[in-house]
C-alpha cells in the first residue's frame, strides 16, 4: 500500500498558477506573496455617527456647561470634499466618514444634545433623524470633554502600504478573500483548484431516482467520490454511470479528457469477464493495475490516458471511497500545493476486539471520540456496507501482521473529517 501511494504521487506535481478573480480563488493557495499598495484605513475616518470637533473647545465641557458649537456642515461616509472645523465650530460626521482638516476627535453623537437645543443628551436614533432634517446651520452641545484622536482610525493603523499582507502558501478563505479585496486586489495568482472527472463504470447502474430493474443497482460511487473530490477541494464532475461497453467508454472518455486534471472512475478493476474498462484504458494510455495487501481496496488502477493522470479504484463502495481518502485526496492536495495532503491519523484506544485477515492491512470503520481518546467499530468489515460506512467518522488501520486486535488496544485512526 505504502509503495502504491508512492508510486502515484511520484507523478504528480502542484498545478501551474493562474491567476483568478477573487471568489474563483476561494479555497486555492496562493502563489504569490501579496503587499498592499494602500494604506488601510487609506484616511483617518470616525468610527462613531457624531460630532468633529476641536478639543480645546470641548474641554471642561459638562451636561450643566456644555460647549456650544457651531454647526458648519455634514459629512457622509464617501463624502469628497470636506469643510474646515474652525474654533468654535463642529461638522455632523457619520461612521466611517473623512475627519475634516481642523478636527482633532469626534464626539459620538450620545454625548451632545443633538443639536435639538435642549443640552439633554441625545438618543442617538432620534438625534440622527432630529439633525438630517433641520439643515446644518445650527447649534450642537457637546456635554463632555473630548480627548485628542478620540473615535478617529488613524490612516494606516490597520497596515501601511508597502507591508505584506499574505504569504505564498496561504490558503484563501472568507477572510483573506476580504483582504485582498480590501486593499484594492480584483485578482490573484494561486494554484487552481483541479478539476477533477468522476465516473462509474457498471452495466449494473442506474441513476438514483430512476426505476431499479432486477439485478440493477442505482450508481452511488459516482456521487460518494465526487462529493469526496470536492471536499478535498478539487472543482468535481460527475459522469453518471457508463455501461461495461467499450465504444460508450471511449465516446465519454474522448469527451471528458478535455476538462480534466485528473480522471477518478470506479469498478471493473478486478478479475470479472468483462474487462472493458482494462481494455479501453489500455488503447488511451498506460494504466497499471495491482492488487494491494490492504483491505477493502485490493485491486488498484493508476497511470495517465492522453497525458492525464487517471486513478482507477475498485467498484466495491466502501473499497472506492477508502481508496479514494488513501490515494486520490493526497493526489488532488499535492495538485493544489496544499502541505497537509493525507487525512490526519491519531492513536486511540479500540473499545472492542477487532478481527482481520492475514497480510493484508484492514481498514475497518469506526466512530472516533476525541474527549475519549476512543474508537469504536462501526458496522462489520464488508465493502458493500454504505450504511454503516455513513455513520463512521474513521477508518480504524489493522497492521498486515495482526489477525486479531484485542479490545483496550491503542490503534491508529485515520480521521476523515479533519
Ligand atoms: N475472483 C475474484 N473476484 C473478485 C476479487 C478477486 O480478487 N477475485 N476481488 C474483489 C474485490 S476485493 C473487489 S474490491 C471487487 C472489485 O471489483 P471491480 O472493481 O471490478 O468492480 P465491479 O465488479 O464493477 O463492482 C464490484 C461491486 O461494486 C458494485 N458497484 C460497482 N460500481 C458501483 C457504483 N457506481 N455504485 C454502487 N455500487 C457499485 C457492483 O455492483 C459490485 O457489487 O472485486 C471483487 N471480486
Ligand atoms: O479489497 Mo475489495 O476492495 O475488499 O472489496
Amino acid at each position: 500500500m505504502d509503495e502504491h501511494l508512492a508510486d502515484v504521487l511520484s507523478d504528480v506535481v502542484p498545478l501551474p498558477a493562474i491567476e483568478l478573480q477573487l471568489l474563483d480563488a476561494q479555497g486555492c493557495r496562493l502563489a504569490e506573496d501579496v503587499s498592499s499598495e494602500v494604506d488601510l484605513p487609506p484616511f483617518d475616518n470616525s468610527s462613531m455617527d457624531g460630532y468633529a470637533v476641536r478639543t480645546a473647545d470641548t474641554a471642561g465641557a459638562t451636561e450643566q456647561y456644555p460647549s456650544v458649537l457651531t454647526v458648519i456642515g455634514e459629512i457622509a461616509a464617501g463624502a469628497g470634499e470636506l469643510p474646515k472645523v474652525g474654533p468654535g465650530q463642529t461638522a455632523r460626521i457619520m461612521t466611517g466618514a473623512p475627519v475634516p482638516p481642523g478636527a482633532e476627535a469626534v464626539a459620538p453623537v450620545e454625548w451632545t444634545d443633538g443639536g435639538s437645543g435642549t443640552g439633554k443628551a441625545a438618543d442617538a436614533m432620534t438625534a440622527a433623524s432630529t439633525s438630517a432634517s433641520s439643515g446644518a446651520s445650527e447649534e450642537v452641545r457637546v456635554l463632555r470633554p473630548v480627548t485628542e484622536g478620540a473615535h478617529i482610525r488613524r490612516r494606516g493603523s490597520d497596515l501601511s502600504a508597502g507591508e505584506r499582507v499574505l504569504e505564498a502558501g496561504a490558503l484563501l478563505g472568507p477572510t483573506q478573500l476580504g483582504l485582498l479585496a480590501a486593499i484594492g486586489r480584483g485578482t490573484v495568482r494561486v494554484r487552481p483548484r483541479p478539476r477533477v472527472v468522476v465516473l462509474s463504470t457498471g452495466s449494473e447502474l442506474v441513476e438514483p431516482g430512476e426505476p431499479v430493474g432486477p439485478g440493477q443497482i442505482s450508481d452511488s460511487n459516482s456521487y460518494t467520490l465526487t462529493a469526496a473530490a470536492q471536499d478535498a477541494g478539487a472543482i468535481a464532475y460527475r459522469v453518471g454511470g457508463v455501461p461495461d461497453d467499450a465504444a460508450v467508454l471511449r465516446a465519454v472518455l474522448e469527451d471528458q479528457l478535455g476538462r480534466a486534471d485528473l480522471i477518478v472512475t470506479s469498478g471493473g478493476v478486478s478479475v470479472g469477464a468483462y474487462d472493458v474498462v482494462k481494455e479501453v484504458f489500455a488503447e488511451y494510455g498506460e494504466v497499471d493495475f495491482r492488487r494491494l495487501r490492504m483491505q477493502p481496496g485490493k485491486p488498484q488502477g493508476f497511470g495517465r490516458i492522453q497525458g492525464t493522470p487517471l486513478l482507477a479504484l475498485p467498484g466495491n463502495p466502501v473499497s472506492s471511497y477508502i481508496s479514494f481518502e488513501l490515494f486520490v485526496r493526497p493526489v488532488i492536495r499535492t495538485m493544489m500545493g496544499a502541505p497537509d495532503i493525507h487525512r490526519p491519523v491519531v492513536r486511540a484506544v479500540c473499545t472492542a476486539e477487532l478481527r482481520s485477515p492475514a497480510g493484508r492491512r484492514q481498514f475497518l470503520r469506526g466512530w472516533y471520540s476525541s474527549a475519549d481518546g476512543e474508537v469504536v467499530p462501526v458496522g462489520g468489515e464488508g465493502s458493500h456496507l454504505v450504511g454503516a460506512l455513513a455513520r463512521a467518522n474513521c477508518l480504524i488501520a489493522v497492521p498486515e501482521d495482526e489477525t486479531s486486535v484485542a479490545a483496550g488496544r491503542t490503534v491508529d485512526v485515520v480521521l476523515l473529517t479533519g
